[in-house]
């Protein structure tokens, strides 16, 4: 079921063309990494997608709904724009008692969302008290107070240390994968969403670039076999003659393209060369990222 609907969405900003006919959708039950270096223009989309600037055109709906036209929002969608900022002599807490007041939730959500997001022993603490990650966690918290059916991050591992973006990625897949919340995630470092996404939307310069499943992103990519080897060019006339295309990477280290591991190593035998490293690349994620959104 789509629960996120972009179409042909533009919003320019004087003669910056910051979002350029894009066009994306998602599912309930998934996660998409909305990907695109600095500057992309993911934050105006997924400002346009919570009213917070107006699209020149196109449409960007929450369940088929522009955001403005939700009748309980907090429900409905649940958001985390850049570093929110709290009111920072309120304890964690009561910041987001506060917002079950507003909202109509019971006071006991608050506890329960603190606790999800992992600040359970920090509830009475004041937030001016609280480092980066843990106000990241408590945006979290604040989004999902409401148990929304549809979360929108914009580059949520900022700020995160290795192990608070492990946690990141167990609580957004549990979201998603368990509960069926629609995520859509921003993200100007691949490497950092590779672990968490199921579906990727890369933009750049206002333009959509790619988009699909995470597999059919690194599938695109080939995966040649790197031989280290003093005497590697002796394998080339054999490889050539087996379809492959070679790139000498230097200092004794070439790359084929078109064959297989298995191919390599025959020709090393017959050939007798002595190889210290025959070895099939992983295809290299965020080099496929660098190469889509590259200047031209
Ligand atoms: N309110 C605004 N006024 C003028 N220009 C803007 C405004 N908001 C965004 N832009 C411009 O639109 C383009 C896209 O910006 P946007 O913030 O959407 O990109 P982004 O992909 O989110 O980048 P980042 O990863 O740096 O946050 C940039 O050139 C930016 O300078």
């Amino acid at each position: 079921m789509t629960a996120i609907e972009i179409r042909n969405l533009a919003k320019s900003f004087g003669p910056v063309k910051a979002v350029d006919d894009v066009s994306f959708s998602v599912d309930a039950g998934t996660i998409t990494g909305y990907l695109g270096p600095n500057g992309a223009g993911k934050t105006t989309t997924l400002r346009c997608l919570l009213g917070l600037v107006t699209a020149d055109r196109g449409t960007a709906l929450v369940d088929g709904r522009p955001y403005p036209a939700l009748e309980h929002p907090l429900t409905e969608v649940g958001a985390v724009l850049e570093a929110t900022s709290f009111h920072p002599g309120r304890t964690a807490r009561d910041h987001l008692r506060v917002i079950c007041t507003a909202a109509g939730l019971p006071a006991a959500r608050a506890d329960e969302a603190l606790a999800q997001v992992g600040l359970a022993e920090a509830a009475r603490k004041r937030v001016g008290e609280f480092s980066l990650g843990m106000r990241q966690r408590l945006a979290l918290g604040t989004a999902t107070l409401g148990r929304p059916r549809v979360l929108i991050l914009d580059e949520p591992a900022n700020g995160l240390d290795p192990a608070g973006i492990e946690w990141l990625r167990g609580f957004l897949r549990n979201l998603a994968h368990d509960q069926g919340v629609a995520v859509l995630v921003s993200s100007h470092v691949l490497a950092e969403v590779q672990q968490t996404v199921d579906n990727v939307v890369i933009i750049a310069r206002g333009r959509l670039v790619h988009q699909g499943s995470l597999a059919e992103l690194t599938g695109n990519g080939e995966r040649p076999v790197r031989v280290h080897a003093a005497e590697a060019d002796r394998l080339v006339p054999a490889l050539e003659a087996e379809g492959a295309r070679v790139e000498r990477a230097g200092d004794g280290v070439l790359r084929f393209y078109g064959v297989d591991a298995e191919t390599v190593g025959r020709a090393v035998l017959e050939e007798r060369v002595l190889v210290t490293e025959l070895v099939r690349e992983r295809s290299d994620l965020q080099e496929i990222f660098m190469q889509l959104t590259r200047e031209t």
